[in-house]
């Protein structure tokens, strides 16, 4: 202890690591972890006129298609690749979580928590134009950053945003099976159907709703406990069908072939594995961080938090479909402690092992095929991954 109190972190930062058994060196030694990008698909003949304007040689990262790394305090936000699209900043260890989803065409995809948006964007531009997104996410001001990246580099036209409780949030895929079943069910707001999206319907939206609250039918989720969709694209399912298409409630046994193909829960934590992330404490006062991050009640309720998110991220998921959970936090109890709880309390969960990960530089976790990513041995933000699939019981 003595020694480690010589390091310039507060004592609160260091007792917390202690209690959690974490190494406090990767906090202190210079960092080299690199910066990661992903180059667009698309922009690869632009490779050499970014690296030209940038005056760096981007490293490709063999291990992850699409990514590409640079020193770590090279400043690429005013690059004309960076504001025209081409490239943007996304953790190797976040691409590798992506990656573990096996997206493929057609793919249905829900990512749970996803402002301010890396992942998604990622998960849109695997998508390409097929299969659909939808992002949710409690934070509206963070879920709107995210929206102007979906627009800023084109990857919104399949997605549509939600601002909702993730440990709640209940809707599942427009496709057109559920079109013709709920239309089959008589909706009273047939008429009221979605166009195309415009920045100014949102607060049109909401003034309606609270209008017509009185007049929602009991068979779908009432008109004010509905999540604000603050989004969505033009292929993303939601134009021209009515709100009461889109928020039909179905019950457990349809979301098992209604549900969707992949779930993403890049759940809400400590954020202690990200080096760059603790240190922005120094300009946003260390003492904001026992409120922020270390206050234990805050864990508690923090794991419990990612435990709801992870068994409803689950619910929505159809049958065989796959659901990666991760956190950017190095503790056990935000990620092996609440795999095990969910596994025993969900029968029909099983962890899968992610085969591309036998290339990939990263370790186990603390259960079997889990995986582990952080500073010294992947180069990248600290992570916690795991997949389960849902089985037939
Ligand atoms: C680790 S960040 C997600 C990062 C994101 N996946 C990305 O790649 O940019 C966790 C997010 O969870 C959100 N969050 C916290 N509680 C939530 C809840 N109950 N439901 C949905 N989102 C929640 C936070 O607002 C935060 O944006």
């Amino acid at each position: 202890m003595e020694e480690i109190s010589k390091l310039p972190l507060p004592e609160a930062f260091l007792n917390f690591l202690q209690a959690n058994g974490l190494d406090t060196s990767i906090y202190t030694t210079s960092d080299t972890t690199p910066r990661y990008i992903r180059l667009k698909p698309g922009s690869e003949d632009d490779l050499q006129e970014i690296e030209a304007e940038i005056n760096c040689k981007l490293q490709r990262v063999v291990w992850l298609p699409g990514f590409y790394s640079l020193p770590p305090h090279l400043q690429i936000a005013n690059s004309r690749a960076y504001k025209e699209g081409k490239i943007y900043g996304i953790d190797a260890a976040s691409g590798a979580a992506v990656l573990a989803l096996n997206i493929s065409r057609g793919d249905h995809v829900l990512d749970l928590c996803a402002a301010p948006g890396a992942k998604l964007c990622m998960i849109s531009d695997l998508l390409g134009d097929s299969g659909s997104v939808t992002g949710v996410d409690i934070a509206r001001h963070r879920l709107a950053a995210c929206r102007t990246m979906l627009q800023k580099y084109a990857l919104g036209d399949r997605c549509r945003l939600f601002v909702a409780d993730g440990t709640t949030f209940s809707l599942i895929p427009v496709t057109e099976h559920s079109n013709s079943r709920s239309c089959e069910s008589g909706c009273q707001e047939k008429e009221d159907t979605f166009k195309e999206w415009t920045s100014r319907r949102p607060w049109k939206e909401r003034k309606k709703a609270s209008k017509a609250t009185k007049h929602a039918a009991s068979a779908f989720v009432a008109e004010s406990d509905r999540p604000e969709l603050i989004f969505y694209g033009r292929n993303s399912g939601v134009l021209g069908i009515s709100k009461s298409e889109l928020y039909q409630i179905v019950c457990s046994c349809e979301v098992l072939s209604c549900g969707y193909d992949k779930v993403l829960v890049d759940a809400e934590c400590t954020h202690d594995g990200s080096i760059r992330h603790i240190q922005k404490f120094e300009h946003w006062g260390w003492d904001t961080l026992h409120q922020r991050v270390l206050n234990a009640e805050r864990t508690d309720s923090l794991t419990n938090l990612q435990f709801k998110l992870l068994t409803n991220g689950f619910k929505l998921l159809r049958l065989g479909g796959l659901l990666v959970y991760s956190t950017c936090s190095l503790t056990v109890s935000q990620n092996e402690d609440v795999v095990e709880r969910f596994l025993k309390e969900n029968a029909s969960a099983e962890l899968q092992e992610i085969e591309a990960a036998k290339d990939w530089p990263c370790k186990s976790g603390g259960i079997l095929k889990t995986l582990r990513f952080g500073p010294v041995t992947s180069q990248t933000s600290g992570l916690f991954v795991a997949k389960f699939t849902k089985l037939a019981l």
